[in-house]
């Protein structure tokens, strides 16, 4: 999570020197204050300026009638807002999905420009809409846990016709390490346990279910099953362990 920020401070032979020898001053200070800010996205609500970052989760012309049916499906379990302002109370809520992980942070669409500007999540940096991860995330913050529904690409061929381990390898952790963050806050991958069942035809849309096991201390413990849309089938089952960081541990610092 933020990975890239560490990278970009570390690259180079940098290593040892602090992100206020490497910024301007002013910009530095402006960075750790808004980075100081990230909150799991289940506080974040009201952005603080006026542009909003695209959210890549939203409806598409390359999702299958079966990928739009189960959106729908779980769009309608979704928290809503009314024409007089009172949303309605209901279990579910559509998570967005950013181009970059730092604009979840105060100001980070503004920050996202100074910080390795052409660093982009790895799943969301194919222009061909389609080719690769189509997917959406949905939260249940009640039973702590979350659904996404996922569309698997021509490009994440790994056996003849058949989604890449990796691919899934990927998505599990994204949609494992999104609960987490939710749950925890700013987190990162520290173990990933999966068990590949059967097969995954490519253009398949399928459901990563995740779920809470527990938290101690500064670790998040995640399982997670993928199924067939009707959950008839299954693909995947994982474990992942999600250690709390703080904003230092990519700066290189001990927490
Ligand atoms: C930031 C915003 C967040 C919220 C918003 C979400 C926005 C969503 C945005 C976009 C969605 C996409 C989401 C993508 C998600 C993907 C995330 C990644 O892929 S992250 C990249 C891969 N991971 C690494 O590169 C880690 C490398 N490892 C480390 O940095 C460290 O080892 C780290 C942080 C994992 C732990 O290091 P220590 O020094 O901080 O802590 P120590 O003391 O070692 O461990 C703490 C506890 O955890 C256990 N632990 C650590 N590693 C373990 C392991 N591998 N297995 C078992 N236990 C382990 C230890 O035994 C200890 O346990 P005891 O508290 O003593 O009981």
């Amino acid at each position: 999570m933020l990975g890239h920020i560490a990278r970009r401070l570390g690259s180079n032979g940098l290593k040892g020197i602090s992100p206020q020898q490497l910024l301007p001053k002013e910009t530095h200070r402006h960075l750790q204050s808004s980075l100081d800010t990230i909150r799991p996205i289940s506080t974040v609500s009201l952005w603080p300026f006026s542009s909003q970052p695209r959210d890549f989760s939203q409806p598409n012309s390359s999702w299958s009638p079966e990928m739009q049916k189960v959106y729908d499906h779980y769009y309608a379990l979704c928290d809503t807002d009314t024409e007089n302002g009172e949303g309605k109370k209901r279990p579910w809520r559509k998570l967005p999905s950013y181009n970059r992980s730092i604009k979840y942070a105060t100001g980070g669409i503004h920050l996202s420009k100074l910080i390795q500007a052409k660093a982009r999540l790895f799943t969301r940096n194919v222009k061909e809409q389609g080719a690769t991860f189509e997917y959406v995330v949905f939260v249940n913050k009640e039973e702590k846990r979350c659904v996404c529904v996922f569309q698997a690409g021509r490009l994440l061929e790994g056996a003849p016709g058949h989604v890449h381990g990796g691919a899934i390898a990927t998505m599990i952790d994204t949609v494992t390490g999104t609960l987490a963050g939710f749950l925890s806050g700013p987190i990162m991958t520290a173990n990933l346990n999966i068990d590949y069942r059967s097969p995954m035809p490519l253009d398949s849309v399928v459901l990563i279910h995740s779920a809470l096991d527990r938290i101690e201390r500064r670790k998040t413990y995640i399982t997670s099953k993928v199924t067939s849309t009707d959950e008839s089938k299954l693909y995947t089952e994982a474990t992942a362990l999600f250690v709390s960081i703080s904003v230092g541990h990519l700066f290189g610092s001990r927490n």
